[in-house]
Order: structure tokens, then sequence, then C-alpha cells
């Protein structure tokens, strides 16, 4: 048991862990977020949750190139790795959430081709566009795919835990992102991130701590949208 303790102690936590650490405050209040938590507990105004649904469905459509933007940066940068097919899997995913968010927009009478972006969604998406530029670095692109990936992941599991009172109405959109595969493939793309950031210079480790830190307050901004903050 004490050889089996010492073991433990000296495994070794990532970059990416290390930092979640630090910055717990502030990474719970996006994962844990007010509007997160009316879900969870069943309080959340119907039509907050379709704020949220239809300015997602925007976001998501400005999400595909930026994704793309990293995909093309693995391919140049990265030699050894598997960085690609985990990219390549997200955006393949990306085709049945984008079919997704139709027909749930269609379930809650929602015309999409309506929806005008909110400004926390409109800030959101230049960040997006300013990471796809060639200029910024695949480690730094990574760590923002990455930060978005888990920051869904995390707050809509949250959702279907154990004593969660989800509307029934909500519980597929929470599985959507809160379903053990995506919580997979959040842990594939932060182990590509972690093994990027072992490489990586002072400089660059200093941009995507950044860029975390930069991800997390645009969720939050995006939450508050949603509740009409
Ligand atoms: C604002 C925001 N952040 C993260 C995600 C999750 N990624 C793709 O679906 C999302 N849909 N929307």
């Amino acid at each position: 048991m004490q050889a089996m303790a010492h073991v433990d102690e000296m495994k070794k936590i990532g970059m990416t862990e290390a930092w979640l650490r630090k910055h717990r405050p502030v990474y719970n209040a996006a994962t844990k977020h007010p509007f997160i938590r009316s879900i969870r507990d069943g309080t959340v105004q119907i039509h907050s949750f379709k704020t949220w649904l239809a300015q997602d469905y925007l976001f998501v459509r400005e999400f595909v190139p930026f994704v793309a933007s990293v995909l093309i940066k693995a391919c140049k940068q990265s030699h050894d790795n598997d960085d690609v097919e985990v990219i390549l899997g997200g955006i393949a995913s990306l085709k049945d959430e984008i079919s997704w968010f139709k027909r749930e927009a269609n379930k809650w009478d929602i015309q999409l081709s309506e929806v005008i972006p909110q400004t926390a969604n409109k800030n959101y998406c230049r960040l997006l566009e300013s990471l796809m530029s060639p200029e910024v670095d695949y480690t730094v692109a990574l760590t923002a795919f990455w930060a978005i990936e888990v920051v869904y992941q995390e707050s809509f599991a949250h959702c279907i835990e154990e004593g969660s009172k989800t509307p029934p109405e909500l519980k597929e959109t929470c599985e959507r992102w809160g379903n053990e595969g995506f919580g997979q493939y959040c842990k594939s793309l932060q182990k590509l991130v972690d093994q990027r950031l072992q490489k990586a210079s002072d400089d660059e480790l200093k941009k995507a701590e950044v860029m975390l830190l930069s991800i997390i307050e645009h969720e939050i901004e995006f939450w508050n949208m949603s509740r009409g903050n």
C-alpha cells in the first residue's frame, strides 16, 4: 500500500491539468455557471434555453472553419503522432452536430435563418477567426480547441450526473456533450495539447495559458448571454 501510494504521488500531471488546478475558480465559473446549474436543477427558463440553442448554432457554424484551420496546422506541423486523426474525428462529428441543431431548432420552433448573433457570440467568433491566421502557432490554436470542447463537456456532464434534475426534454442536449465518448475525445485532445506543451518554448507556454483563460472567459460570456445578463 505504501509503495502504491508513493507511485501514485510520482505520477506526473500534464501542463493542462496544472493550469486547470491553478485557474480552478474561473474554470468552475464556466463549467458550473448559473445557466448550467439551472439546467441541472430543472429551473431553467425555456426562453433562455432557446436563446442558447439558436446562438450556439451560429457559433458552431463558425467553429467548423476554425477546426479546419487547426487541422491544416496539424498537417503542416505535426509529423510523428495522431493529431490529424483526432482533429479529423472532431470535424466528422460536427457534420452530425449541425444536423442535430437543425432538428432541435425545429422541435422548439426556432427559425435558424432569422437568428441574429448577439455581442458575446460575435466576440467569441471574432476570437475564432483571429486564431485561424497562419501566424497563430499550432500549439496555441490546439490549446484553444481543447479548451472550447472541454468546457462544454464538463458543463453538460454536470447536468446528467447522479442527482441532477435536468428536464427530460433537455437531456438529449446534455448528453450530446456530456456523454462518455465526448469525454474520451476531450481526453485525446488534452493529450495532444500536453505533448505539444512539453516541447514548447516559454513564450509559447505563456501564450497557450493566456489563450486557455481567454476561452474560459468567452464561454462564461456565452452562458451569460443565454441567461440574458
Ligand atoms: C460556445 C460553445 N463552446 C463550445 C462548444 C462545443 N463545441 C462544439 O460543439 C459549443 N458548441 N459552443
